[in-house]
């Protein structure tokens, strides 16, 4: 059996990738999606081991010690990591593994997994990013102008990628992404 695939996808807050992610996995229930660890607080609605793993920093740099962790970064005042052993248990079955991850992380991953294939999504533009992060209404005006300063640094990275997606329209962009991981499992 061959092994699994790695896809990366990364982009600023707001951008969409959660509402991407949701979709994909609705579609496709071969792909698997890694559950990240997290400092940060749970938002209403989010679920312990569904959404994120919520731990304390101790716990999380108890993992960090272990090598408990993928990757990990610290993003807008919070660590957030990937567990290693689910993720490398997929692969190794042989199922396509999806992580939501930000900048530091991907490219320690292309570091590490040279083989992922690493995809950044793109908004149409900076003012309907942060039309859409206000208009998601999950964090203060502080974490809002925190994420929307990074924002800036991951979309001058997003060249350093292997593909990029603009999430314009949501129907559009979700196609784009599966003609992506449907191809990487041609090219093998
Ligand atoms: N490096 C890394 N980044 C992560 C991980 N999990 C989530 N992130 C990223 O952390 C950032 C903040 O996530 P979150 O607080 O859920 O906010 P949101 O992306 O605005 O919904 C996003 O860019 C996520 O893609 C992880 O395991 N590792
Ligand atoms: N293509 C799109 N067009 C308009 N709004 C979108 C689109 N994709 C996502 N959104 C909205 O933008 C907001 C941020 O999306 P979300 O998936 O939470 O982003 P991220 O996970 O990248 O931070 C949400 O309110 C979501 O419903």
């Amino acid at each position: 059996m061959s092994s699994g695939k790695l896809i990366v996808l990364t982009g600023p807050s707001g951008v969409g990738k959660g509402t991407l992610v949701r979709s994909l996995l609705a579609r496709h229930q071969n792909l698997y999606l890694s559950i990240s660890a997290t400092t940060r607080s749970p938002r209403g609605g989010e679920i312990d081991g569904q959404d994120y793993y919520f731990v304390s920093v101790p716990q999380f740099e108890e993992m960090i010690t272990q090598e408990n962790l993928l990757e990990w970064a610290n993003y807008a005042g919070n660590y957030y990591g990937t567990p290693r052993q689910k993720v490398e248990e997929k692969i190794d079955q042989g199922i396509t593994v999806l992580l939501e991850i930000e900048l530091v992380g991907a490219r320690k991953i292309r570091e590490t997994f040279p083989t992922a294939i690493r995809i950044f999504i793109l908004p149409p533009s900076v003012e309907e990013l942060e039309r859409r992060l206000r208009g998601r209404g999950t964090e203060a005006e502080e974490a809002i102008a925190r994420r929307l300063e990074r924002a800036k640094e991951e979309l001058a990275a997003s060249s350093e990628f292997n593909y990029t997606v603009v999430n314009d329209e949501l129907e559009k962009a979700l196609e784009a992404l599966e003609e992506l991981i449907v191809n990487s499992f041609l090219h093998e």
